[in-house]
């Protein structure tokens, strides 16, 4: 069985390439970065590392790697062959590797009797797959889409694993949390499709994924963010300042109380996972930083992610938003050089001012509650980090 995946970053290789290597799949890594394919051409397996105090080490088997970017014939007819393709690029990223797929597909679908295919965006998102069908269907003609409809799905997926950025000898080598779960939606499935090992199937994705996005995300960077305003350079740092531990679980449970009155978790078990949650930040035996953790704050900021989505829905219900509205102006003042989307921001805010550049990028008009205790917020902490 052959599976390809998108990108062979840290999730990459950590979690989905690890999952589908021990499913019994050959696994061929699709990426950019020309040093992480040789390693992988030449290496054909890579360790992950779990961080806890008995650091387990598996050996990734089965594995090699193509450049997208350079091998495009061979990208193209990997995707031909592929029982299961699955992505971790990050989600800006679909429309890109979305040329490579529908080549990929046109070759496949004009061949004698194709098999049927999943493909599975693992990206930290609401519907990424679907989005990642949008971009690729847009590049189909009408005959391979119609023949695509019965014969290639896009379930949706939520992807739960913390894996920091990596610094070690070996390129290929990758330490993640022993915790993992990967839910994918079978009712975007064709049915007599192969099980992987490890993979929760559930028939309605929407309360894993809001559960999962709005609780482990939400909750990282709104700690991330707090951790950077007050110098902190790792999460486990700030995980141990008490009032952002506090803060945290305050927006915890603001999305929790979303969570519990829209999908009917039971709180008692809602709260016992936002306390497993609160410990996989603190976990000592990795070294995770708040510059990742918070990266992308223009895409974290965004109306269906992390912070304005719970937001806006606990607005909604007459629930509590306050902790989640000073979120976002804490991710308003995450100024990482490094960072292009946290540039941008700061750019805006110089030529358009706080209330207008929240707007600009959530969506969330002025005259809002939410955007107004956002501002509130941004207004009192500038006036703090002056
Ligand atoms: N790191 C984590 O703990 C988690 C990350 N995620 C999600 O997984 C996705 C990937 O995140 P990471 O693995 O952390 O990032 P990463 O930066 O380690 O990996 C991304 C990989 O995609 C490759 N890439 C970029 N453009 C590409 C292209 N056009 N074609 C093929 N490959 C390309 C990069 O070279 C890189 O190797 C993101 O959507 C993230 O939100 C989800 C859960 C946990
Ligand atoms: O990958 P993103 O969406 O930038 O966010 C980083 C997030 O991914 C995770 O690594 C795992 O979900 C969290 O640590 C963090 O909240």
């Amino acid at each position: 069985m052959k599976a390809v995946h998108f990108g062979a970053g840290n999730i990459g290789r950590g979690f989905i390439g690890l999952l589908l290597s021990q499913a019994g799949y050959e696994v061929t890594f699709l990426d950019v970065n020309e040093n992480l394919v040789s390693h992988l051409k030449q290496k054909r397996e890579y360790p992950v590392v779990l961080a806890s105090d008995q650091r387990e080490t598996i050996i990734v088997r089965n594995v090699t790697g193509i450049n997208s970017a350079t091998e495009t014939e061979a990208a193209v007819q990997a995707v031909a062959e592929a029982d299961i393709i699955t992505t971790a690029v990050g989600v800006n990223i679909l429309k890109f590797i979305a040329p490579t797929i529908a080549e990929g597909l046109k070759k496949r679908l004009s061949s004698g009797s194709p098999a049927p295919l999943h493909i599975i965006a693992c990206e930290n998102a609401i519907g990424g797959s679907t989005q990642l069908k949008e971009h690729v269907y847009g590049l189909l003609d009408e005959a391979t889409r119609s023949k695509a409809d019965s014969l290639v799905a896009f379930p949706d997926a939520a992807v739960d694993r913390i894996v920091p950025l990596q610094q070690h000898d070996n390129p290929l080598e990758v330490e993640v949390e022993p915790f993992y779960e990967w839910a994918v939606d079978t009712s975007q499935m064709i049915p007599g499709y192969t099980p992987i090992e490890g993979v929760h199937y559930v028939d309605r994705l929407e309360p894993y994924i809001e559960r999962k996005l709005f609780t482990v995300n939400t909750g990282h960077c709104s700690a991330a963010y707090r951790g950077y305003l007050k110098g902190y350079e790792l999460i486990q740092e700030a995980m141990d300042d008490q009032q952002i531990a506090d803060e945290l679980y305050g927006v915890l449970k603001e999305t929790g109380a979303v969570m519990v009155a829209k999908h009917g978790f039971d709180a008692a078990e809602h709260e016992a996972y936002i306390q497993k949650i609160m410990e996989r930040f603190r976990n000592p035996a990795l070294k995770d930083e708040v510059t990742r953790i918070g990266r992308s704050p223009i895409r974290k900021l965004s109306p269906n992610d992390r912070l304005v989505s719970p937001a806006l829905q606990a607005f909604d219900r007459g629930l509590s938003y306050d902790g989640l509205a000073k979120s976002m102006a804490t991710a308003l003042l995450f100024d990482v050089q490094e960072d292009p989307e946290a540039v941008q921001i700061q750019q805006t805010l110089n030529e358009r001012g706080a209330s207008e550049t929240l707007t600009h990028f959530t969506g969330i008009p002025a005259d809002h509650p939410v955007h107004q205790a956002a501002i509130k917020h941004y207004e009192q902490l500038k006036q703090a980090v002056k």
